[in-house]
């Protein structure tokens, strides 16, 4: 892997790394913030965000004004893009932009022409923490967190991956993608028609799986939503994971925020609230 750039950040650094990915098959780029803590060769937990709809790796780490406090707590946090790029990776037919390239929705496609590199589940859980948590001063323990196609994924990869992740949380996340305009244009292109293939993929689908875990296995989920967010009603569907997790005994705080909208403001209000929960979680709360 390949360092593009590098900037101080709070007494820690920012850093961009270029690397070719085994799992989606071309050119990658994720950004990693590195902690004062970290730079000194302390060992620290790894916090992964991933992004939402049209995103790179560079949205979080510009607008989310994380690095103060990830400094302060002693996080690391790595960001991902949000698909497999490149001319040889198929995109949206129609050029749009909530599929395809900035649109891999954190899941292993099944259908063709995109599963050769819509393999982003595989990508985020597997192949990037290999990838780096050897090369990083890494606790051992690791959290998830996401926004809107990204919250998502960060529910998905923890509910199935529960021993992987001590923290979850997201803001404004696609919490029932089965049942949403977004989820099911992705669902049906990336994994075909067969609506029983998609519920290893939907949040809400996936929280009724965990029942079957011992309730102590359950890691706390923290969500933020913002009520004045345009996509809540036909996209976000709060709700269905709210009373999938009342149903199943699945704990979840859910906050709504009044007057935030979608956007990286309402991320920016609320970060140092996930970051704070994160840490303490992951064993570096002050
Ligand atoms: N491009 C879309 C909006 C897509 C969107 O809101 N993306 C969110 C994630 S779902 C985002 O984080 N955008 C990038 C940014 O705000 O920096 C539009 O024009 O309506």
């Amino acid at each position: 892997m390949e360092k593009i750039a590098e900037q101080k950040s709070f007494g820690g650094l920012h850093q961009r790394y270029r690397h070719v990915s085994e799992t989606v098959h071309c050119e990658m780029v994720f950004a990693v913030y590195l902690p004062p803590a970290a730079k000194e060769g302390n060992a620290c937990p790894v916090l992964y965000w991933l992004s939402g709809l049209t995103c790179t790796d560079e949205n979080f780490m510009q607008k989310a004004g994380a690095h103060r406090m990830a400094a302060e707590l002693g996080l690391i946090i790595v960001a991902p893009d949000t698909s497999p790029r490149g001319k040889e990776v198929p995109g949206d037919p129609d050029g749009a932009w909530d599929f395809g390239h900035g649109a891999g929705f954190y899941l292993n496609a099944t259908q063709e022409p995109w599963r050769t590199h819509y393999q982003m589940h595989d990508y985020v859980v597997q192949e990037l923490p290999t990838l780096i948590e050897t090369k990083l001063p890494f606790s051992g323990r690791r959290g998830i967190s996401g926004h809107s196609m990204g919250g998502h994924g960060a529910l998905v990869a923890a509910l199935r991956h529960p021993a992987r992740y001590q923290s979850i949380s997201a803001f404004a996340p696609i919490s029932n993608p089965m049942q949403c305009p977004w989820g099911e244009k992705a669902f049906r292109r990336y994994l075909g028609n067969n609506r029983s293939s998609w519920r290893q993929w939907d949040a809400c689908e996936l929280m009724a799986q965990s029942s079957a875990n011992k309730p102590g296995d359950r890691v706390p989920i923290l969500i933020d939503q913002g009520e004045a967010d345009n996509f809540l009603q036909e996209q976000l569907k709060p709700e269905a994971l709210e009373q999938a997790a009342a149903k199943h005994g699945y704990p979840l705080t859910l906050r709504r925020q009044p007057g935030y909208d979608h956007s990286y403001y309402f991320i920016a209000s609320f970060i140092d609230d996930h970051l704070r929960y994160h840490a303490a979680c992951l064993g570096n709360a002050d």
